[in-house]
């Protein structure tokens, strides 16, 4: 997993081996250990050059073998032995040096980096810490503020600023191989007692106690509960204050109690998951590897609003043409202002043009006859959208593909209007749609697999996280938010506050609460879809049962009231004034609660932390195995990174799916039993037979979900 070649007559060139990243697995350590022995034994070897195989560098610890017994050499006593010797060793870094990679190229004596080369400590984002010396070499090597930001944040840096940074010698145009065997030869016999990192003292900082607290406060507060980054401080810390040894005693004790935690097994998961979503299958078998994408050139986007807007940014920046359509004067003369202040914006940061004329606007829809993919973002109207449809399919070339960006409609029906219904796909964005990474892509019945294909080439390379997945009312995203914001609207009648919920939630780990999100998207947002759902009937008593099962009129209300949140300055909570971002609890809310209650004959009573969670994220998860259960969703990874990617669930804790695992789907089951007993109106609560049967079989762990449920669906 590691050879060693002797060239140029006096350098030992050491090549990692173990594709597709060179990953450092037990027996590629193996390999380090043993060639490193030979170089340095080796009298006619004067100096030593380490690099990977097919132009990477290493992209760190093989993840793979994390959460199972490790096996194979330390790296940690190989890399002293490296940085002690008298012979130069220098890494040549090309595609990535991540993690234990650059760990490994920090105990060399000279890093020569291509400029196309990615550096990186990217282990908090694991749930880890540098812990092959990494949190103590490089605040040595390049300070303690860059090396806090590069490590708490997991930051892949390009090899421009890692020499300006000063974590690199060179940077390299040519064969970084060649360069650095001839620049090894050119320090061979020279002293190396400057280029030993662990000896440097820790660049001074005035007011240190001062810096870290600040640091660390900044750290807790965007960590929302994840361990990690406040490990990452504490071990930098260590170095910025203790000798280099008694650093690497709290570097190891640190990643001692981190990589046992389930944090780190979430963020592991979440890695894997996130590629494996790309693998996407249909229920009629096609899958990703038989799939053939068809080219996509020109793109357009139809109707400039929130979501319009951020579609044609997402598409320009991919390096797509693209014809913007707008119905409106104002909103397109808006819509052109808002798109090419965000690209330019986005090209003065990255240092490059702006990507402005590949976008056309037009008032006309007749503009998109030769384009090869349309993205509708029109009203939620389920008539403009239909009309929509006919006039695309009229219009466009034969074979462009149709999407639409529906959050709640159905794409089967859209398709049906359709000459090619084959071609239509749902491509459901998040606000704002240039920044989320999700991209929920939605077959319909008579989607063919190259339309999906293409869609999901296509969010690749708009860098998306894309997750395939049936058609059903609100997919998978809002499908189980309906129950969770049920829940949490429940918990308000029973006696529960907005802040009270919301304060649960963040806890938990998302950056807000359901309240404070509802405010922030607009409290008549779901008023809106809940208004189209169940048309308003009866009021007093009876506004609190719909066809005979628990309802809450309570987000209704309020709507009424004209409180749509942050827009308006008031919803859920007060603001200073509409568009203001400080939420204030609102005694308006409470006395409107109350008042409720009282109409109702309702009494409320003390709820704490652990019931929120449990009726809200159970009922969520409860409907997520509905959607497992009916193919919506492939398997758990898909859900998982649908509420990851798209809905702030804490990484750290994985996703409502594999949290449900590490909770214990026993535990899951018997507390959805306890609730639907005292609440047998409240369908979302009744356990899914899925999980009951899982349960039967053991609770398997996560990764084994998939082929039980293919299990019971053959038996069926
Ligand atoms: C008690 C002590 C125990 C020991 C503790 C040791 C602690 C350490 O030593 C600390 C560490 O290094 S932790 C690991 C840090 N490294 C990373 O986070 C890099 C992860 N990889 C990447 O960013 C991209 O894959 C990368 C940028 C490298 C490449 O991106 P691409 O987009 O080109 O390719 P991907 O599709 O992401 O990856 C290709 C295939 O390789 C798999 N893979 C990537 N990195 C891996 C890694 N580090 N370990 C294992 N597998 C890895 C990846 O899953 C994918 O495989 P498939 O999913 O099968 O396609
Ligand atoms: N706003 C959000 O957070 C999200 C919205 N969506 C969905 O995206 C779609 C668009 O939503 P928003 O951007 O929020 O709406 P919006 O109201 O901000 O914008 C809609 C735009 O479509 C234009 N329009 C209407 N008829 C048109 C036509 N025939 N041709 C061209 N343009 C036309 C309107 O003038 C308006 O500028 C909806 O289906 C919505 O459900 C999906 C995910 C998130």
């Amino acid at each position: 997993m590691a050879q060693f070649t002797l060239v140029s007559g006096s350098v030992g060139l050491i090549t990692l081996q173990n594709p597709p990243v060179n990953a450092l697995s037990a027996a590629t350590r193996q390999g380090i250990v043993d060639m490193m022995n030979k170089a340095l034994n080796d009298p006619e070897v004067k100096s030593v050059v380490v690099c990977g195989q097919n132009r990477i560098f290493c992209g760190g610890a093989d993840i793979k073998e994390f959460g199972t017994k490790i096996s194979g050499p330390p790296l940690i006593p190989t890399i002293h032995t490296i940085e002690a010797t008298n012979k130069p060793v220098v890494a040549a870094i090309e595609g990535s040096a991540l993690g234990g990679g650059l760990e490994l190229a920090l105990g060399c004596h000279y890093r020569i980096a291509h400029s196309k080369a990615r550096l990186g400590l990217p282990e908090v984002t694991l749930g880890l810490l540098p812990a092959i010396g990494g949190s103590q070499r490089l605040p040595r090597l390049i300070g303690v503020p860059a090396a806090i930001e590069l490590i708490t944040t997991g930051r892949h840096i390009t090899a421009a600023e890692a020499l300006q940074l000063g974590l690199v010698d060179h940077v390299t145009r040519s064969s970084t191989v060649d360069e650095a065997i001839k620049f090894a030869q050119s320090v061979e016999g020279k002293s190396l007692d400057s280029r030993r990192i662990s000896n440097y003292p820790c660049p001074h900082l005035p007011d240190l106690d001062a810096v870290f607290e600040g640091v660390m406060q900044e750290v807790r507060q965007k960590a929302h509960g994840a361990i990690a980054p406040i490990a990452c401080v504490q071990a930098v810390r260590a170095a910025a204050t203790l000798p280099y040894l008694e650093g690497m005693e709290i570097e190891r004790q640190l990643m001692e109690t981190l990589f046992t935690s389930s944090q780190a097994r979430a963020l592991q998961y979440t890695f894997f998951a996130q590629r494996a979503v790309s693998r996407w299958s249909m229920p009629s078998g096609a899958r990703w590897d038989t799939s053939m994408p068809k080219p996509v050139h020109k793109a357009a986007v139809i109707g400039l609003g929130t979501m319009g807007r951020g579609i044609t940014v997402a598409l320009a920046q991919a390096g797509l043409s693209v014809v913007a359509v707008e119905t409106q004067e104002k909103q397109l003369k808006e819509a052109k202002l808002v798109v090419s202040g965000i690209l330019e914006r986005a090209a003065q940061r990255r240092g490059m043009a702006p990507t402005l004329a590949k976008i056309t606007y037009s008032h006309d829809i007749r503009a998109v006859a030769d384009v090869d993919l349309v993205i509708e973002a029109v009203f939620e109207d389920e008539a403009l959208k239909e009309k929509v449809f006919q006039q695309l399919s009229a219009v466009c070339k034969p074979g462009t593909f149709l999407c639409t960006n529906t959050s709640s409609l159905d794409v089967d029906h859209l398709a049906s209007l359709t000459h090619n219904p084959e071609l239509v796909v749902g491509m459901h964005f998040f606000a704002p749609a240039h920044v989320m990474k999700l991209l929920e892509v939605v077959y319909g019945s008579k989607s063919s697999p190259e339309a999906l294909a293409t869609v999901m080439q296509l969010g690749k390379r708009m860098g998306k996280v894309s997750v395939a997945v049936g058609n059903c009312w609100g997919f998978v995203g809002n499908r189980m938010l309906k129950p969770y914001m049920e829940q949490a609207f429940y918990l308000l009648e029973e006696g529960a506050t907005p802040e009270l919920v919301d304060q649960a939630l963040v806890e938990f780990g998302f950056p807000m609460g359901v309240f404070r999100m509802s405010d922030l998207s607009g409290t008549d947002v779901y008023w809106k879809i809940r208004k189209e759902a169940e048309p308003v009937g009866a009021s007093g008593q009876e506004a609190r049962v719909r066809k005979g099962l628990r309802y809450s009129p309570l987000g209704d209300l309020l709507c009424e009231q004209g409180r749509f949140g942050q827009k308006t300055g008031q919803g859920w909570y007060q603001y200073d004034k509409p568009g203001s971002r400080v939420a204030r609890p609102d005694p308006w809310v409470h006395n409107f609660l109350e008042e409720y209650r009282a109409r109702h004959g309702l009494v409320a009573r003390r709820i704490d932390h652990a019931e929120v969670l449990e009726r809200c994220l159970y009922s969520l998860i409860n409907e997520g195995f509905r959607i497992l259960e009916e193919g919506i969703a492939a398997g758990p990874e898909d859900i998982d990174m649908i509420y990851v990617f798209g809905y702030g669930w804490p990484k750290h804790r994985g996703g409502p799916m594999f949290y449900a695992s590490m909770v214990g789907l026993a535990k899951i089951l018997e507390r959805l039993e306890h609730y639907h007993r005292a609440h047998p109106d409240v369908p979302f609560m009744q356990p899914c037979s899925l999980l009951r049967k899982l349960v039967t079989c053991g609770s398997p762990p996560v990764h084994k979900w998939k082929d039980v449920i293919k299990k019971i669906h053959s038996q069926l």
